[in-house]
């Protein structure tokens, strides 16, 4: 058995990003960026006017002075003449400053009677004064490959006129359910049978992590039923299975698939639930054999398959953020398996957040899984902990599952 830490090493190493595609501004949002993004004109692209007022000549412009209006420029409308002594400009915000002009006179500051303006406040000279490329420079790199697109990135590169936008191809992920027990929910229940869970999990979980489900028919226990319906996964960017990871001699993936190309990295890690957890390749296609149970398969589906979805996909840091908070109750020394145990997580003003691992661990309740907000990690041979001690968590709200 490995440690968890080698296991994800492993994983990792072993994939590389998907090809790129550009897709409309309007798709971009959430998709990672593979080529930089850089800054296709200045913003603004003149001195622009920040308040509605008068443009004018800051010498000029002191306290109870009268100037004389020649004209407006208001956003989308450029006054095309110059601002000479003791004259002034209409102007509204975003409009662009006129030649001769050097500063605004706000609305609030000013009195206008007809075509003079009469100045209640002395402007300064660059007030109200948006200086061209304030934002950014034509050619200025704006945004790196690697990065999840924010709506915040989508306006920062929609201003600086960018249509479409070159992103990773968000990865295919082929999900294989095996075992003869297993149909499909809505799907008739034979006496022995149990409806697929894991399945459909694992999609929500692929959508949450970036990536493109693909779920395939379930595999019967049957090496001939397993290699038929693994050929459908030949064009996925990853393999998931689950079910026939451990030791039973219908627990198959490994040993049907190895006449069909299957080279395993390596098989169970020390970790709990997700002992039999199985990785290698098949032919070209990386395949991640996920423990049947159905807590077992989403816990290695944080631990492996997110970060895994997150290099396939191009993303720049693949690690699953941890956190600290301190734990309600009591825990007892760990052995040597690197436990994660389902919990709920309470805020606490001003201190570290509680977490309260549940009584029961078994790893086919799913209501229980559903009910955490936390897997809290016990590492190999952890000493016993009492109450209020430190503890390291996954909040699984972070991760959007
Ligand atoms: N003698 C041993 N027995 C087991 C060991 C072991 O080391 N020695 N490991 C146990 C551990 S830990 C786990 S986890 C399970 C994993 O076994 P498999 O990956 O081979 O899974 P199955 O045997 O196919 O199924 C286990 C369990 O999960 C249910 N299941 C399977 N697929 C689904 C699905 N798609 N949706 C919902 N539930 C599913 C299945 O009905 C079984 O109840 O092995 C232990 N045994
Ligand atoms: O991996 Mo098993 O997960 O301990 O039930």
């Amino acid at each position: 058995m490995i440690p968890v830490e080698e296991a994800l090493m492993r994983v990792l190493g072993a994939l590389s990003p998907v090809s790129a595609e550009t897709v409309a501004l309007p798709e971009a949002w959430g998709r990672v960026l593979a080529r930089p993004v850089a800054a296709r004109l200045s913003q603004p692209p003149a001195d622009v006017s920040a308040m509605d007022g008068y443009a004018v000549r800051a010498a000029d412009a002191t306290e109870g002075a009268r100037l004389a209006l020649i004209g407006a420029a208001p956003a989308g409308h450029p006054f095309e003449g110059e601002v000479g002594f003791g004259q002034a400009v209409r102007i509204f915000t975003g409009g662009f400053v006129p030649r001769g002009a050097d500063g605004i006179l706000l609305q609030e500051d000013a009195e206008r009677s007809g075509d003079s303006v009469l100045v209640r406040e002395t402007v300064r000279a660059g007030r109200w004064i948006r200086a061209a490329g304030l934002d950014f420079r034509e050619g200025e790199s704006l945004l790196q490959p690697g990065r999840a697109l924010s709506a915040r990135d989508v306006g920062l590169a929609a201003a600086a006129n960018h249509p479409w936008l070159t992103v990773h191809r968000r990865p295919t992920v082929g999900i294989l359910a095996t075992g003869d027990e297993i149909v499909l929910p809505g799907e008739p229940l034979p006496r022995g049978s149990i409806v697929s869970s894991n399945a459909h999990a694992l999609a929500a979980l692929v959508r949450a992590g970036g990536g493109q489900p693909v779920v395939l028919p379930v595999a019967r226990d049957s090496a001939e039923a397993l290699a038929d319906t693994v050929g459908a996964a030949a064009r996925c960017d990853i393999l998931v299975t689950s079910g026939g990871a451990s030791v039973g001699e219908h627990d198959l993936v490994r040993s049907a698939l190895a006449p069909h190309g299957f080279a395993q990295d390596f098989w169970r890690i020390a970790m709990r639930p997700g002992k039999p957890l199985i990785w290698g390749r098949l032919g070209e296609v990386p395949l991640l054999g996920l423990p049947g149970n159905p807590v077992s398969a989403l816990v290695c589906g944080i631990l492996f398959l997110l970060p895994a979805l997150r290099r396939l996909s191009g993303l720049e840091r693949c690690e699953t953020p941890l956190t600290r908070a301190a734990t309600a109750t009591a825990l007892p020394a760990n052995d040597g398996r690197q436990d994660y145990l389902r919990a709920r997580v309470e805020q606490v003003e001003g201190e570290l957040p509680r977490v309260e691992v549940f009584a029961r661990q078994d790893s086919s309740m799913l209501q229980l899984l559903a009910a955490a907000s936390a897997l809290v990690i016990r590492a190999p041979h952890a000493e016993a902990l009492p109450a209020g001690a430190e503890v390291r968590m996954i909040e699984l709200g972070n991760l959007g599952i």
